[in-house]
């Protein structure tokens, strides 16, 4: 007998957002500059893959302003941030012009010209090495080319729909 074709979800959106904000993850500012233009938006959806090449995967929504920019320049610096970056990431998450989210902090360039946040937690100077398109979203595959680590600064988590510091044990 034919199997009947639904396109009814299993799970409705609304109940996996809602799961998923029990998933706290480290926020992160996704940073490209190239002939695409300067972009740069916040990130949680971010995570290690391999270490043979040095791989992370990054998330992006193919309908973000910022996605033209991303699939031309096709190289990106994934910046994690520290616990004082909660109105950064607030500004790189949606609707504030370009230029307006770069002049609220400092940034440098490594290997491949994407801004480097200075006082990141850590940054990964990445090339785009595959792309997988997964409903709304492209897994962006980013082999790091550079690394520059802050190893003093406490982390900041977003749990809860919130932002939380993340503090570091202190040497005893
Ligand atoms: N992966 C993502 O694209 C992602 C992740 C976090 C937040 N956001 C966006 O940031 C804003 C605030 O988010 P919030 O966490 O405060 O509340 P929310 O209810 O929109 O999201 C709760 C959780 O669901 C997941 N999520 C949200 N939108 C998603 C999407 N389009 N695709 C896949 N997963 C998604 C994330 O894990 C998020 O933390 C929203 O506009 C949201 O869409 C997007
Ligand atoms: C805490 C948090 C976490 C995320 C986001 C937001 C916030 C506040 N956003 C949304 C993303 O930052 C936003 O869509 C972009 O800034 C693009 O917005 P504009 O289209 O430029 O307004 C987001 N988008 C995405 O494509 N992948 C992700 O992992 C996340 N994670």
């Amino acid at each position: 007998m034919a199997e009947t074709l639904t396109a009814t979800p299993a799970v409705e959106k609304q109940a996996f957002r809602d799961a998923m904000a029990h998933l706290g993850s480290a926020v992160n500012i996704i940073t490209t500059d190239g002939p695409g233009g300067r972009a740069g938006f916040t990130a949680s959806a971010v995570c290690s893959v391999t270490d043979s090449p040095p791989t992370l995967l990054v998330c992006l929504n193919r309908s973000a302003s910022v996605y033209p920019a991303f699939t031309e320049n096709q190289v990106l610096c994934v910046n994690t941030l520290a616990d004082c970056h909660e109105s950064l990431s607030n500004l790189f998450g949606g609707k504030t012009p370009m230029e307006q989210r770069f002049e609220a902090a400092e940034w440098s360039s490594l290997s491949t010209g994407s801004p480097i946040l200075t006082d990141a937690l850590v940054s990964f100077d990445c090339k785009i090495t595959q792309v997988t398109r997964v409903g709304t979203h492209d897994i962006l595959f980013c082999e790091a080319v550079a690394i520059t680590r802050n190893d003093e600064r406490h982390g900041l988590v977003y749990f809860d729909r919130r932002y939380h510091p993340l503090m570091r044990q202190s040497a005893c």
